[in-house]
């Protein structure tokens, strides 16, 4: 038989992946995998998990959890020369990943993508030493993912981060921001937020990046130029049906490589997947089809 490791995160979403932990147990098995498991106890724990379970050579790797969780896997997974390919059970608040490649929220569904057995190559981002798998971002609204407490998102879900969004709405404001690809500088002015989406889906929101494609080598930025509290809330209203793209105070393109840097004099904190991931200045590269993932 062959052997997976399952990495699960007993505080995301609803914290049901604690209560099912033996059907996902039963259901790797009737999928043809020994699955051995290890609950993660908090920050950089899956990372460091995932790296070893590389090490230790297992056939398959399961992530269960938010879309942190499975940002923390990859990172231990993806420096690493021989990658095993990595199943997702989607057990967070938002579940962004899960929804672009359409892996269901249902335990015993999202199992049976694994036991089907198809598999797809995606790209990663790298973003200075890190990476991530479905959105790095920029500027202040991007901060309200780790401002909400996860006993809100256990009671609430979704709503949690749409009600702390609009708390933080009236301390936005701009920041000076420069944008080059290898050849030329595409953008150098204040902007409100800056996202570097690898897949359609964002924050709940299904089509923010609309021609985003995970296995497309490249990552598409959507910039959010200098904007009021009501033009925000206007772009947020189009954003919901992906028609924001061509608003003029949208600026949308596509690249395999970006560097950003600031000269605000402010720190821009950045967002991986939803986890804090350094500050600004930085640089990021698309690399192709670097994990292999199971899909529907
Ligand atoms: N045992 C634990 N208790 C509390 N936090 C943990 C634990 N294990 C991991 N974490 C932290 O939980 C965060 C990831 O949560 P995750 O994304 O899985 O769920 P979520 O936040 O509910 O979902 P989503 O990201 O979809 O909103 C990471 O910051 C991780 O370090």
């Amino acid at each position: 038989m062959k052997k997976a490791r399952l990495i699960y995160n007993p505080s995301s979403g609803r914290e049901i992946v604690r209560r099912r932990l033996p059907d996902i147990l039963d259901l790797m098995e009737s999928a043809g995998y020994e699955t051995s498991c290890h609950a993660t106890k908090g920050p950089e724990d899956a990372t460091k998990e995932a790296a070893r379970a590389v090490s230790r050579g297992y056939d398959l790797i399961v992530a269960a959890g938010g879309d942190g969780t499975i940002y923390e896997v990859v990172n231990g997974m993806a420096g690493q020369k021989a990658r095993p390919a990595l199943g997702i059970i989607p057990c967070g608040t938002t579940n962004d990943l899960a929804r672009a490649i359409g892996i269901p929220k249902s335990i015993s569904r999202s199992c049976d993508v694994i036991k089907r057995g198809k598999k797809k190559r995606i790209d990663l981002g790298k973003i200075n030493n890190r990476y991530f798998i479905n959105i790095a971002g920029g500027g202040y609204l991007t901060n309200l993912t780790y401002e909400v407490p996860s006993k809100l998102k256990t009671m609430m879900g979704q709503l949690a981060y749409y009600m702390k969004g609009l708390e933080k709405l009236p301390s936005l404001h701009p920041i000076r921001v420069k944008m080059e690809n290898r050849k030329e500088v595409l953008l150098d002015e204040e902007i409100m937020i800056f996202l570097i989406a690898n897949s359609r889906s964002v924050g709940g929101f299904e089509k923010l990046a609309p021609q985003a494609d995970l296995s497309d080598g490249k990552l598409d930025v959507i910039v959010v130029k200098k904007a009021n509290i009501a033009e925000i809330i206007r772009l947020a209203t189009l954003a919901m049906r992906g028609d924001h793209i061509k608003d003029p105070l949208i600026a949308y393109f596509q690249t395999d490589y970006l560097k950003a840097t600031t000269s605000s004099g402010e720190q821009v904190q950045l967002n991986l997947d939803g986890e804090l991931g350094g500050q600004l200045p930085c640089v990021v590269e698309a690399l192709p089809g670097h994990i292999e993932l199971f899909v529907p």
